[in-house]
């Protein structure tokens, strides 16, 4: 028999969270969100500094877990399964719904070996087949014409833009379904923010992406969607150029035209 879960699950979303309330011991950060992301489409999270976005994203793949006193209520699913059921594998969880952060991580390894890891993990050896797909991801990311001839040299000697999009590539490795990015150009020189800008509207034919900007022309210029936060709590989820051009909340409309944040 179908759970109500199974029900509500739907071919047009990607990930959804119902009625997600976070605590960080006694400290409520989020109440009571619910956000449906759509599939193949960039969703953007905007908002002032403190008020839920990254705890909200990194709710999505579970990387909030191991906070002393973290708590989370409601459910985050994906198709019709919960991701914080028991019997969830966080590995698994992680090789569906990967992660780009603010500032590069590449691993301390060769090129060749950061984009080679996740496949590695999950148990491709063949030399073969870890070639083309290094070749294929770091095509994906725009890297390849830039590394092809040092790629068993350390990730380390990359700039700082040639890093962020090695680790998009390294998460594009174990094919993910679905990549959140947490404000991922912020730390970029302009041309390189630039560069994450173009590649998310490519990637966003095959993946299902949910960024956290500050940036509200990046904002406009990459997302389908975006949700308002404020004080943990989500005002505002609209088509981005409905929010960004006729917004339903007076709160949102003081946000986005610079009143506060
Ligand atoms: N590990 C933690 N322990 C306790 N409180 C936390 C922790 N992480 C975040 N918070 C609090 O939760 C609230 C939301 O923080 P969060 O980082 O999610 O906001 P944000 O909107 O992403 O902010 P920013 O735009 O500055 O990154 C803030 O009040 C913050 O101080």
């Amino acid at each position: 028999m179908a759970t109500v879960l199974e029900k509500r699950a739907d071919n047009q979303t990607a990930i959804r969270a119902e009625h997600v309330n976070v605590f960080y011991k006694n400290f409520q950060a989020l109440y009571d969100i619910n956000l449906a992301f759509p599939k193949k489409h960039v969703t953007a999270l905007i908002g002032p500094s403190g008020c839920g976005k990254s705890t909200f994203l990194r709710t999505l793949n579970r990387m909030n877990d191991n906070i002393p006193g973290f708590r989370m209520e409601g459910h985050v699913t994906i198709g019709d399964e919960n991701i914080y059921a028991p019997k969830t594998d966080v590995v698994q969880l992680r090789k569906k719904v990967g992660m780009v952060f603010q500032r590069p991580n590449p691993f301390p390894m060769s090129i060749y070996d950061n984009v080679a890891y996740g496949p590695r993990i999950h148990g491709v050896k063949n030399r073969h087949v870890l070639d083309e797909m290094v070749e294929r991801c770091l095509l994906q990311a725009a890297l390849w014409d830039e590394v092809k001839d040092r790629l068993h040299t350390s990730a380390a000697g990359l700039s700082g833009g040639q890093q962020q999009r090695l680790v998009l590539a390294r998460v594009l490795a174990v094919e993910p379904g679905i990549i959140l990015m947490d404000e991922p150009a912020s730390a970029l020189d302009p041309v390189s923010a630039a560069k994450i800008e173009e590649l998310i509207l490519e990637l966003k034919a095959q993946y299902t992406i949910i960024i956290v900007t500050h940036n509200m022309q990046q904002a406009m210029r990459v997302s389908g969607h975006t949700a308002f936060f404020l004080n943990g709590r989500v005002v505002e989820f609209a088509e981005t150029t409905k929010m960004f051009t006729n917004p339903a909340s007076k709160q949102t409309e003081d946000y986005i035209s610079g009143r506060f944040g």
